[in-house]
C-alpha cells in the first residue's frame, strides 16, 4: 500500500486534535479527505508526511515506517497555502526547479532531465509562458499551481495536497483537475484535503470525512454536494 496512518493520535498543548484515526491508502486511488473547518483534516495530512508529531499509533509510507523512510522523491506535497507573498523572490521556474532536490541531491547541478521536469510540470498546470515572472506577481490560483508543478515536477507516485482548490479561480481550478486526471491515467496516487469539490468530483474514488479528530466516513463520496458559496472561492 502507498500510505497507511494506524491509530494516529496528535495532541497539542495536551488536547487531542486526531484521535486514533486509521487510514489505508492503496495505488491508483484518489482520495478526497472532508470535513467541516477545525476538523483535523491539514492534521491527518501532516501527520502522514511526517510534519506532525504523533503521540501514539504508527504512519507508514509506501510500507515502510515513516522513521526510516528515506523515498521523499516519490511523494510530491502542497501545504496549505499561506497567503500569497512569502517575501523570497523567486521565479516561477525556481520554485518548480525545488521540486527536483529530492531527487538529484544537493548541490548537483540540474541535468537535461531535471530542466524537461521542470518544463513539463509548468506546461501541466498552463503556466510555461510565465516561467520567467517572479512569483509574487501571480494570482493566488496561478501561485497554487506552481505549487503543484513543483510537486509534480519531481515526477511522484503520490500527491498530497492541502486544500489545493481553496481560494483558487475557476480557470486553475478546471486546469488542476485536468492535471490530477493525468497524473491518475498514468499510476498516480492523489491524497487531498478539500472544503469543496468542484471540478475535483468526478476524479475522486474515495471520501474521508473527519469530524472531531475522528474519521466518520470512509467510502463513496457524498451523494449531495457540499459545495457551497466559500468566502474566498471565488477571489483568485
Ligand atoms: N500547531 C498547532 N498548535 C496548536 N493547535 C493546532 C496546531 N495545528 C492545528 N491545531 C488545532 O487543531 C485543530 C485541527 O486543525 P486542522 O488544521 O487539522 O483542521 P482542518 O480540518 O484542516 O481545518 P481547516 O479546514 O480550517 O484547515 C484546530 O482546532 C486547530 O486550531
Amino acid at each position: 500500500m502507498v500510505l497507511q496512518v494506524e491509530r494516529a493520535v496528535v495532541a497539542y498543548d495536551g488536547r487531542p486534535v486526531l484521535d486514533g484515526v486509521s487510514l489505508t491508502v492503496h495505488a491508483g486511488e484518489v482520495v478526497a479527505v472532508l470535513g467541516a473547518n477545525g476538523s483535523g483534516k491539514s492534521t491527518l495530512v501532516k501527520a502522514a508526511m511526517g510534519l506532525a508529531p504523533l503521540t501514539a499509533g504508527e504512519v507508514r509510507l509506501f510500507g515502510t515506517p515513516l522513521r526510516r523512510f528515506r523515498g521523499w522523491h516519490r511523494i510530491g506535497y502542497v501545504p496549505q497555502r499561506v497567503g500569497a507573498g512569502s517575501g523570497v523572490p523567486a521565479t516561477v521556474a525556481e520554485v518548480v526547479a525545488e521540486g527536483r532536490l529530492a531527487r538529484r541531491g544537493f548541490l548537483r547541478p540540474a541535468s537535461t532531465a531535471d530542466r524537461r521536469a521542470v518544463a513539463e510540470a509548468l506546461d501541466a498546470v498552463g503556466l510555461a509562458e510565465r516561467a520567467r515572472e517572479p512569483v509574487s506577481v501571480l494570482s493566488g490560483g496561478q501561485q497554487q499551481r506552481v505549487l503543484i508543478a513543483r510537486a509534480l515536477a519531481g515526477g511522484p507516485e503520490l500527491l498530497v495536497l492541502d486544500e489545493p482548490t481553496a481560494g483558487v479561480d475557476a480557470v486553475s481550478q478546471e486546469l488542476f483537475a485536468g492535471c490530477l486526471q493525468r497524473f491518475v491515467t498514468y499510476g498516480g496516487t492523489v491524497v487531498f484535503v478539500a472544503h469543496e469539490l468542484g471540478p475535483l468530483r468526478p476524479l475522486i474514488t474515495r471520501a474521508v470525512v473527519v469530524s472531531r479528530g475522528e474519521i466518520v466516513h470512509d467510502g463513496a463520496p457524498p451523494a449531495i454536494d457540499n459545495d457551497h458559496v466559500h468566502p474566498h472561492a471565488a477571489t483568485a
